[in-house]
């Protein structure tokens, strides 16, 4: 069983999606095994992003991330982290595939509502980052 960590980000819980994205993941037969709402500190994000430090878009991101609560979970289920990255679309919201979440509600590059890791190293990191070792 593969696991991955999601992030339902500040633009879809003001716009009231945290249920709709969920139910996507469960109409996949994935399983939530922790969830928790927090707005997330600079520290967790720095960590969480650490890829993207010193780009353009790195203090823009993070702002973002830290203007509101975000829902962060585990999900569990066979191919996790592919399923979970082929729900949410391309990270760009012009490419992203109707049907998928960002597809069906993206308009914005940084605001693109959730986050899956895109690996099961990423994932083993970020859920020791978010959930602790
Ligand atoms: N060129 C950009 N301009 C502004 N924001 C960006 C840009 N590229 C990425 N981002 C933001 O940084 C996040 C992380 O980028 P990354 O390339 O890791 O995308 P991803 O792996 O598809 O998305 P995520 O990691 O959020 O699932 C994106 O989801 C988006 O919010």
């Amino acid at each position: 069983m593969e696991k991955t960590l999601v992030i339902i980000k500040p633009d879809a819980v003001k716009r009231g999606l945290i249920g709709e994205i969920i139910k996507r993941y469960e109409a996949k037969q994935l399983t939530i095994t922790k969830m928790m709402m927090l707005t997330p500190s600079r520290d967790t994000l720095v960590k969480h992003y650490a890829e993207h430090e010193g780009k353009s878009f790195f203090e823009n991101l993070l702002a973002f991330m830290m203007s509101g609560d975000v829902v962060v979970m585990t999900i569990t289920g066979p191919n996790a982290v592919a399923q979970v990255r082929k729900i949410n679309g391309a990270t760009k919201f012009l490419d992203a595939e109707m049907g998928t979440i960002r597809g069906d509600y993206g308009v914005d590059i940084t605001a693109n509502l959730v986050h899956g890791a895109d690996s099961t190293d990423s994932a083993k990191k970020e859920i020791d980052i978010w959930f602790g070792l």
